[in-house]
């Protein structure tokens, strides 16, 4: 088993915080090229700085929504030609609205289906290509790996409705993947972590498994998710990790 991830290039959708901003910071730390990608250009300069100033690997980031999908056909070109290929995807670019069906606002709905599928597919598509060229150059492998939930399992509890349904359709479309590709040695895997302590489950309403806040918790820390990740990527070749769940030890649903 190699963690050295020297010579590889990953690029990392909702990297501006939470458990993406992690993930670029975990990879950057074994070695690899990260490419930071998120809405708020600033947020990924700034994390570009930082790993920069550690010196550790090179680090590109770019404003991007994985809702616009000329814009993510684009870009994914632009880091091929600057990088000289893509190795790995990490999808990690997601929102979250929790309401109860009857109150909720169907544009929060078609959000959540536009960002956190729609935008799953398409950065997957845009990415493929570099991805199957990696897989059959010099390293012999290339990974998909896309932040799911326990959501994507099961449905952790009340008002989960949309967004439990965007993590099974990427559930689904990962297994699909993982199947079609195994011959080209593309490995498609998901990581489905319960409550982390991110935005999305600090800032404003959200349902909590166990009707209880990440504060409550000894909720997930990003890292926490982010060594998963790093985790699933540095198998040897052979070897695909399919799915890692990981949930904060007090969390029961
Ligand atoms: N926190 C939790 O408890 C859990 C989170 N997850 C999943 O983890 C992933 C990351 O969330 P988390 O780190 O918690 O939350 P954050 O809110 O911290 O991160 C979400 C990231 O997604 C980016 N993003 C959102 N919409 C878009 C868009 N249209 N285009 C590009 N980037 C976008 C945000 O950047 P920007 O706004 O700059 O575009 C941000 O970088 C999500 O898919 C989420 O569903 C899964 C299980 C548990
Ligand atoms: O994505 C959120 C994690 S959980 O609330 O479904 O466990």
């Amino acid at each position: 088993m190699s963690s050295d991830l020297h010579q590889v290039t990953a690029v990392i959708t909702g990297a501006s915080s939470g458990i993406g901003a992690a993930t670029a910071e975990a990879l950057a730390a074994r070695g690899a090229t990260v490419v930071l990608l998120a809405r708020r250009e600033g947020r990924v300069s700034e994390l570009q700085e930082r790993i920069n100033e550690r010196g550790q690997g090179r680090v590109l980031a770019h404003g991007l929504d994985v809702t616009d999908s000329a814009a993510v056909t684009a870009v994914f070109e632009r880091i091929a030609h600057d990088t000289g290929g893509i190795d790995m995807l990490v999808n990690c670019a997601g929102i979250g609205s929790w309401a109860p069906a009857l109150e909720a606002d169907l544009a929060d709905w078609h959000a959540m289906v536009e960002t956190n599928v729609t935008g799953v597919l398409t950065t997957t598509h845009a990415a493929l290509p570099h991805l199957a060229a990696a897989a059959d150059g010099r390293r012999g492998i290339a990974d998909i790996v896309t932040i799911s939930s326990v959501g994507g399992r099961k449905v952790t509890g009340p008002n989960s409705n949309v967004y439990a349904a965007t993590k099974h359709a990427v559930n689904a479309f990962t297994e699909a993947l993982r199947q079609d590709f195994t011959r080209r040695h593309i490995r498609a895997g998901l990581i489905e972590p319960g409550i982390v302590t991110t935005e999305m489950t600090t800032s404003g309403e959200r349902y909590a498994p166990d009707a209880r806040n990440a504060s409550e918790y000894g909720a997930l820390a990003p890292e926490d998710v982010a060594d998963a990740v790093v985790y699933m990527v540095s198998r040897p070749r052979h070897a695909a990790i399919n799915e890692i769940m990981l949930r904060p030890t007090e969390q029961t649903v």
